[in-house]
């Protein structure tokens, strides 16, 4: 028994439309999602990214079209069995009372409960609870109580909730939302290790370009790309999508794409002088460069397209 029984479940969306009243919120949605990997849902604000996360869990029904997990339409599943299929974490969830860390992630197994009264099967679920806690690094935390928590170990409690689910399909919200750095990068690679097919919604494109294997990019409710980050994550989309200016450039560890965005309301015309002393880096790899190469490649890339 452990917390990743049936993860590779293959996800199908299929012509998926969704309205509030008059108002149209997704407009014929499909995607095939990759088994076992971690797909990264862009998009600006309101363009429907919560929304379509809702209809992929059953919670929402759409108007049109449907979504299949491993063949099952979950428009069609019962609760329960839907509860027990997918995990989908919301943003800023919360449990509402002050419950120990244990009994947050304990809810996880409501779903799973067996008998009249639903009763907890005690050992197993501790143990699954347990495994969940230590597979995103909290074990320590188990006793402590929900609002003595940060905001990022509140974030890794919730994830921990949604593995002891032992769902096939793990849906996240804008996870990383109020994590520093460390605790964003840690996150996103630990959702990555677990190998749950995983649909997440980001606003980060370089956490999305680093950690996810395939994007999904939505504009006013219709996808607008989609395909593998190196695909999706070029200047035109992004402008299209964002209104943003930008360049892609080679990560220099990796060699994913890494988005550099030109500062709004700031001349980028002419690279800065280098400043006596400037310092020289070195890369890993040993590869050389001073602030002005990272900042100069827009003007290099202009200038070469100018002697074309
Ligand atoms: N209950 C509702 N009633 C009316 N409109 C709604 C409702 N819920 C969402 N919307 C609208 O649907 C659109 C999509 O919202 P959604 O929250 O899915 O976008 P999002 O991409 O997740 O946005 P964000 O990045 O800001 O979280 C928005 O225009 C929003 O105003």
């Amino acid at each position: 028994m452990g917390v990743t029984r049936g993860a590779n479940a293959t996800l199908a969306i299929r012509n998926l439309s969704f309205s509030i009243g008059e108002r149209r919120i997704l407009d014929a949605v499909s995607a095939e999602l990759p088994p076992g990997q971690v797909t990264g849902l862009l998009g600006p604000n309101g363009a429907g990214k919560s929304t379509l996360l809702r209809l992929i869990a059953g919670i929402e029904k759409p108007n049109t079209g449907s979504v299949d997990l491993d063949g099952s339409r979950v428009s069609e599943l019962r609760r329960r069995e839907s509860s027990q299929r997918i995990a989908l974490l919301e943003q800023s969830a919360s449990p509402g009372v002050d419950l120990r860390v244990l009994d947050v992630v304990l809810l996880g197994r409501i779903p799973h409960r067996t008998g009249l009264f639903g009763g907890f099967s005690g050992d197993e679920d501790r143990l699954i609870v347990t495994e969940s806690l230590t597979r995103v690094g909290i074990a320590d935390l188990t006793d402590r109580s929900w609002h003595s928590l940060s905001g990022g170990q509140q974030q890794r409690v919730q994830i921990a909730r949604a593995l002891a689910q032992q769902p096939q399909l793990l849906l996240l919200d804008e996870p990383t939302n109020h994590l520093d750095v460390n605790a964003q990068l840690s996150l996103l690679s630990q959702v990555r290790e677990l190998g749950f097919t995983t649909v997440a919604a980001l606003h980060d494109l370089n956490l999305a370009a680093t950690y996810c294997d395939h994007l999904l990019l939505l504009q006013e409710g219709r996808l607008v790309a989609a395909g593998p980050p190196a695909e999706v994550l070029t200047p035109a989309t992004i402008a299209a999508a964002y209104g943003v200016d930008c360049d892609v450039i080679p990560h220099p560890r990796g060699g994913h794409p890494l988005i550099v965005f030109a500062p709004v309301g700031r001349s980028t015309s002419t690279p800065p002088a280098p400043r006596a002393g400037s310092r020289v880096f070195q890369t890993r790899a040993g590869a050389r460069f001073s602030p002005n190469d990272m900042v100069s490649t827009r003007e290099q890339r202009n200038g070469m397209e100018r002697q074309r």
